[in-house]
């Protein structure tokens, strides 16, 4: 089994750390991850410039990109073979609700997936890495299940969003497959004066949980349940074809 690890906190952060230890026994384990932090870099790829792949300690992978960048150049020939599995995370941070399209960590995971490798994407709902040694542990369960049931190597490839709370093994409840809520429009920017003149804006905080209702995953983790939302890639409004079709009909049609 050939497992492929990734993350958008950097490649030295305590998430990514603890996810290999969890997984490096399961198989050919590598890693190769961002330098830096790159949180809520989404499916972002570096066109503007050329990437750099270095070696760092654990003989982990790292490259001056983002979380896509690194899976990227992996799979299209810095690896060299196609792994079995993609493994991104642990986040320092949730990536609950419609806003997961911002994060990084979902974003490698998904650049693995838009390539055919079935891919998991591993959050703790709360920053600060408490109890990262429990997710760690739950990450390795899910993986092994996925290994027993030989998911990874089925037709088609799966993606997978798993939210843990951070909670001690003990006290950590059952994986809830569930699906993604809904989070209120994000806080308001933060405007600050520039000491060079002009204004300074900081993104606000992201928007509280709006559906966090039985079945969805803010539900789940606040249940102490470990959240599990299989995703898809596919943006098609299918409902919205047919009203569409009549809004445009005739529009643009030549005279
Ligand atoms: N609007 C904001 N969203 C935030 C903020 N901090 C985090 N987030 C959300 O976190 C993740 C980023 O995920 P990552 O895997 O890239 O770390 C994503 O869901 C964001 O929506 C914030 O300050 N403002």
């Amino acid at each position: 089994m050939k497992i492929l690890i990734s993350n958008d906190d950097g490649y030295q952060a305590p998430g990514i750390i603890a996810l290999h230890d969890a997984l490096k026994d399961l198989g050919e384990v590598e890693v190769i991850a961002p330098e830096h932090n790159n949180s809520a870099k989404s499916n972002a790829l570096t066109l503007n410039q050329p990437l750099t792949v270095y070696e760092g300690a654990r003989g982990f992978r790292y490259v001056n990109g983002t979380p896509a960048d690194c899976m990227h150049i992996a799979l299209t020939g810095l690896l060299g073979y196609r792994p079995d599995l993609l493994v991104s995370g642990i986040n320092n941070g949730a990536n609950m609700g419609d806003d997961t399209i911002y994060s990084g960590t979902v974003g490698a995971a998904m650049e693995g997936y838009l390539f055919g490798v079935p891919a998991i994407a591993f959050s703790q709902v709360e920053k600060g890495w408490a109890h990262l040694d429990a997710a760690a542990h739950k990450a390795r369960e899910l993986v092994q299940r996925v290994m027993q049931q030989g998911l990874q190597a089925g037709a088609t490839p799966f993606l997978l969003n798993v939210n843990i709370p951070n909670r001690p093994l003990e006290s950590l409840g059952s994986f809830e497959v569930c699906r993604l809520g809904r989070r209120h429009a994000a806080e308001n920017v933060i405007s600050q004066a520039s000491p060079r003149g002009g204004t300074l804006y900081w993104i606000g905080a992201a928007g509280a949980a709006k559906d966090g209702a039985p079945g969805t995953d803010f539900h789940a983790t606040a249940q102490g349940n470990i959240s599990v939302t299989p995703l898809q890639v596919d943006l098609t409004d299918y409902e919205g074809l047919g009203d569409w079709t009549r809004h445009v009909q005739g529009f643009g049609a030549n005279p």
